[in-house]
């Protein structure tokens, strides 16, 4: 699906697959049979390729990873066909350009796109490599250094970034007409040489360094995707743009992606991507309410109560969410200090890094208010308690809470296990309270499991969703038992590595083997930084300490 139109000599090719226009078999038959209506026509002396709708486009369709994306044009069929077009190709770029869709833009003569934009070749985060040529062309365009960062990682780039490093080369302002700016950029272009212009024709300039920079990649992705295979065969597709001429590159692409597709990670990693973006269409079972038939409570300002290890992460979350009245209450001074100071450190890091601009890290700053008593939160919109997880302290906390707060604010508790409905029934409208379960460090691990009371309204899960993905979350609803989800799953994973302790072996040595394996931190590393206390109370409340339990028991069962 791609609509044609021809204007001043222009023609224009726009995909039209909402709502991120993945290349789907249609939209490649589409763009084929477009660029040949183009190059019959002698009225057209250049051609535009953009996205209608939010994006340019995504990258391969891939739902059809199963079947059609081998069905003509494949799309490393189809970026040749593109790039050997006799007539001037510019690819106009707003939104996104993505996997396929920045391999499609590479086969162009020429890049435009709003300074908004950002590019990205992320098929590594879906366990394969860009197979249509974006190994071979992208070296060619900046060098085997920068490709390896961006393919082997995966990451987003902005439009700037992107022609800095000479993969754009005109960039337009957020708020221009990106089709009408295009068109105009084609007509200037129209007459001149494309033998420059072909990516597939250029050196690679900095090829004679291969090796060297091969070696450094490999550490740095040995270190960083532990366990993962197609970093590193993202690595040796890219060294041999390096090595070999544009065909023979291919073919090692090709075999590259092949030996991918298909794999065991390349599954999971797809499985986990459609997951992610299902848990946010969330339900409650058995009523009708949903989140399309759900409104959130509008959140402008927050407080997060305790700044121990979970409040400092769910702050800098907020934060970084563009949250601009976070208020901060931690009556025990040592821990308020080291708080502020954790949050402003990481700020700092972040700015010095070029993650934030120094003028975001001010504001984020400024947005910081530390407060001293309950009062001076009866105009927030949502509180999130994230004190000692200890019920009693909670309930006095959410008392407070009930008799300071406004009606309709949300009342959050991050406690990883205790009874959500126990915590609600202590303020005076149990409906307005939720559990927002962050993970340690909150400000880096992606998820976060809103916990639905037996009284918690819809707009409040609504807002709860809502104030997730606002925080960049993966964001699952769950019910409230013990344990929630999260923990119920990590318990079992937590006993069989203790059975492990049990049977000799050390907690590093534990935790050496699951990094090697690819997990970000041992399980005892885990428990260092949420605090084993945490799981020691459990466990004495479920009289599974001090040898209560009897061996055969479940709970001591191996
Ligand atoms: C950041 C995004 C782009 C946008 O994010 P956001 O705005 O939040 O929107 P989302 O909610 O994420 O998305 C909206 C809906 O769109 C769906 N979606 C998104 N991307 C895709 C996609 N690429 N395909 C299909 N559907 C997509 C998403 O699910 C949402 O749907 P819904 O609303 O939930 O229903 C973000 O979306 C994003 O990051 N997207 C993914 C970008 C990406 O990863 N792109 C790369 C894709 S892979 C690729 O491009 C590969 C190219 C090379 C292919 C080479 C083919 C030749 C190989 C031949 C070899 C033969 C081997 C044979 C082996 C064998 O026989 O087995």
């Amino acid at each position: 699906m791609a609509n044609y139109s021809v204007r001043n000599q222009v023609a224009i090719i726009s995909l039209c697959s909402p709502p991120v226009n993945a290349l789907s078999s249609d939209v490649r038959r589409g763009i084929l049979d477009s660029l040949k209506k183009a190059e019959q026509d002698v009225k057209v002396a250049a051609i535009v390729i953009c996205g209608e709708g939010r994006t340019f486009c995504v990258g391969a369709d891939i739902t059809e990873f199963k079947s059609e994306f081998k069905t003509f044009p494949n799309l490393f069929e189809l970026v040749d066909i593109l790039e050997s077009s006799p007539k001037p190709i510019v690819a106009a770029i707003h939104g996104h350009a993505f996997g396929g869709g920045l391999e499609v833009a590479l086969a162009c003569h020429y890049r435009v796109a709003l300074s908004s934009a950002k590019l990205a070749l992320p098929e590594v985060k879906l366990g394969i490599l860009p197979g249509a040529g974006g190994t071979q062309r992208l070296p060619r365009l900046i060098g085997i250094d920068s490709s390896m960062q961006w393919i082997a990682f995966g990451d987003e780039y902005s439009a700037q970034i992107a022609a800095n490093i000479g993969i754009i080369d005109r960039i337009f302002p957020s708020n221009a007409d990106i089709l009408e700016s295009a068109v105009q950029y084609a007509q200037s272009i129209i007459g001149k040489s494309l033998i420059n212009r072909r990516v597939s024709k250029l050196p690679v300039k900095d090829a004679s360094k291969v090796s060297h920079i091969m070696e450094k990649y490999k550490q740095i992705v040995g270190k960083k995707s532990r366990g993962a295979i197609a970093p590193m065969v993202c690595l040796e597709a890219i060294k041999h743009a390096a090595l070999l001429p544009y065909v023979e590159g291919m073919k090692k692409e090709r075999m590259g992606i092949e030996a991918l597709m298909g794999s065991d990670q390349s599954k999971s990693l797809i499985y986990m991507f459609f997951a992610e973006r299902q848990v946010r269409n969330w339900t409650i079972p058995g009523t009708g309410i949903n989140s399309k038939n759900t409104k959130p409570i509008k959140v402008e300002k927050v407080a997060v109560i305790g700044l121990g290890t979970m409040g400092r992460g769910i702050v800098l979350s907020l934060l970084k969410a563009g949250i601009k009245h976070v208020s901060v209450m931690e009556l025990n001074k040592t821990a308020r200090e080291n708080g502020l100071l954790f949050i402003k450190n990481i700020l700092e890091g972040y700015a010095a890094r070029g993650t934030i601009s120094e003028t975001q890290k001010r504001s984020m700053v400024d947005a910081l208010k530390p407060v001293s008593n309950f009062e001076m939160l009866k105009d927030t919109d949502l509180v999130i308690e994230a004190v000692f997880e200890s019920m009693s302290i909670k309930k006095d906390i959410f008392a407070k809470l009930g008799q300071v707060c406004k009606p309709s604010a949300v009342l959050a508790t991050n406690t990883s296990a205790l009874d959500v409905d126990e915590i609600a029934m202590v303020t005076p409208k149990p409906k307005q309270v939720v559990g927002m379960h962050f993970f340690a460090p909150a400000h880096v691990m992606k998820l976060l499991e809103n916990v639905r009371g037996s009284k918690s309204s819809p707009q409040v899960i609504a807002t709860a969703m809502n104030m997730g993905q606002r925080m960049g979350k993966v964001t699952v609803l769950v019910g409230n038992c013990h344990g929630f989800v999260g923990n119920r799953m990590f318990r079992h994973y937590t006993v069989e590595t203790d059975f492990m302790l049990e049977e000799g072996a050390y907690p590093e040595q534990v935790d050496t083997v699951l990094k090697k394996f690819g997990f970000a931190m041992g399980r005892y590393q885990v428990g260092d930084l949420s605090g084993n206390d945490i799981g020691y109370r459990m466990r004495t409340k479920f009289e599974m300490t001090n040898k209560q339990q009897p061996p055969g028991a479940p709970e001591r069962e191996r």
